[in-house]
């Protein structure tokens, strides 16, 4: 089955004393996957949260994503998103399996997302598209190389940074499977506009 639909990737100051209840607002709405993304270095909190999402995700039939640990990906049983700094596809395909979900952060740069297929990439993410409170430094991506992108690769394409209910329609127009977001849906103030908005998601890319 081919990935598609709204991204959720959680953010640990955005959701601090509303994890869960927010993450479960965002299955509630509807997610295709979610992103467990912590830069911290506290591990044994990592194990313990990571460990919480796969059991809520397992509930909503939603499948999780470690960001940035293939080992950690390992313990669980599923997925990883790695970026060009987070350690080789081939190994991490190697330790997870061939169902496991890979993602690989390739920037604006289309010859990494081909380099990512042949090394077994589940999917190629781009950006940032716009500017992005969670990652202000990433570099950016426009949509004409997306729509170039669209053109060269079968994998399912996955779009971030920045994007929001108000912005995200061209790229879903030129391409994107996946729309990955932080504050575009956890910076809310209720559970129940996380929820809408997750629902908002997927009917822009017809979910
Ligand atoms: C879906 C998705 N796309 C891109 C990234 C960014 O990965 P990376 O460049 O490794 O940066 P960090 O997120 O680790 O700071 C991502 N996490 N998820
Ligand atoms: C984690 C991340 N990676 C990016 C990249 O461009 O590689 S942008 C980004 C942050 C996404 O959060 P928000 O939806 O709040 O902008
Ligand atoms: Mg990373």
């Amino acid at each position: 089955m081919k990935l598609r639909g709204l991204y959720a990737i959680t953010d640990s100051q955005l959701l601090a004393g509303k994890f869960l209840a927010y993450v479960e607002a965002a299955l509630d709405g509807g997610v295709t996957l979610l992103q467990y993304r912590d830069k911290s270095s506290d591990e044994a909190r990592r194990l313990r949260e990571a460990e919480k999402l796969r059991e809520l995700c397992s509930r909503y039939k939603t499948q999780l994503i470690i960001n940035d640990d293939a080992e950690l990906a390992a313990r669980l049983g599923v997925g990883v998103h790695l970026g060009q700094t987070d350690g080789p596809l081939t190994p991490a395909r190697a330790l997870l399996g061939s169902k496991a979900i890979i993602g690989s952060t390739c920037h604006s740069q289309i010859e990494l997302a081909e380099q990512a297929a042949k090394e077994g990439a589940s999917y190629v993410a781009f950006g940032r598209f716009f500017n992005s409170n969670t990652k202000p430094g990433a570099p950016a991506a426009t949509v004409e190389m997306l729509a170039q992108a669209r053109t060269r690769l079968q994998l399912p394409i996955c779009v971030i940074g920045g994007i929001t209910l108000e912005n995200a329609e061209p790229l879903v127009a030129h391409g994107a499977d996946l729309l990955a977001v932080v504050h575009g849906l956890f910076g809310a103030d209720s559970t129940q506009e996380v929820t809408r908005r997750a629902r908002a998601f997927n009917a822009l890319l017809k979910i």
